[in-house]
């Protein structure tokens, strides 16, 4: 490994657990609950990785205020903690390929765009923020995701360069994000299958999940890659 600092920056919805069959089922009640039907599909690609406030704007009205996106981001997000709660997993292998990266020097920062209660949900409710010297989320940042912002936050949280970070994502602006921040990611297929990825550059390794993948492997020079 070279001498300048290396970072692993992890999305969080699809990649550290794969839940997003869980959002989907939330939105779709959501939604259900406001007489409006939505297609799985085109719901996911045009809203995985933005943010509760965008997606509510996109679907439900620009003129709502920020009280009444917030109350309802808080309904949506309480029905998902409630009906995910009970699955609460990690994706296989996650922390086996945090400590060997760790193991390996390299920095672990987490950069989603859900809401601090879903945050709190998921790395206290399975002990896993030990492992991450930053976390990132929607109440850091102004724009989520395809814009750079949650993964420039982290890096700067870190004190690592952008091209020094590789991104783990499930969602195709997720990988757009960090094209758009100047970071490789690799790509879990946890939602959809690896050619919905094709569109992008430095996609650096497609897996199904971290048993997987090989902290060796992703730390090799680029020019092995
Ligand atoms: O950036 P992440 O961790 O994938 O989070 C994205 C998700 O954040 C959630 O809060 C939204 O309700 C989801 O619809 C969205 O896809």
């Amino acid at each position: 490994m070279s001498e300048a600092k290396r970072a692993f920056v992890f999305d969080m919805d699809g990649t550290i657990v794969d839940n997003m069959g869980f959002h989907m089922k939330s939105w779709i009640e959501f939604f259900h609950r406001r007489g409006k039907d939505i297609d799985r599909d085109e719901f996911f690609r045009a809203t995985a990785g933005r943010q509760g406030k965008e997606i509510m704007r996109a679907y439900l009205g620009a003129h709502l205020s920020d009280d009444e996106v917030a109350a309802l981001n808080a309904e949506k997000e309480a029905l998902y903690r409630e009906i995910y709660g009970p699955h609460l997993k990690e994706l296989a292998g996650l922390s086996r390929f945090l400590d060997e990266a760790k193991a390996q020097g390299v920095l672990l920062a987490v950069a989603t765009s859900g809401p601090p209660e879903n945050i709190d949900f998921v790395l206290d409710g399975l002990k896993l923020r030990r492992h991450f010297k930053a976390v990132v989320g929607a109440a850091d940042v102004k724009r989520g995701k395809p814009h750079p912002d949650v993964f420039l936050k982290a890096a700067e949280k870190l004190g690592v360069a952008p091209a020094d970070c590789i991104v783990f994502e499930d969602a195709p602006l997720g990988v757009e994000a960090a094209q758009n921040a100047g970071m490789p990611s690799v790509v879990l297929t946890t939602t959809l299958p690896a050619d919905a990825f094709s569109q992008y550059d430095k996609v650096i390794a497609v897996a199904p999940d971290f048993n997987e993948l090989s902290v060796d492997e992703l730390l090799a020079p680029a020019t092995q890659q």
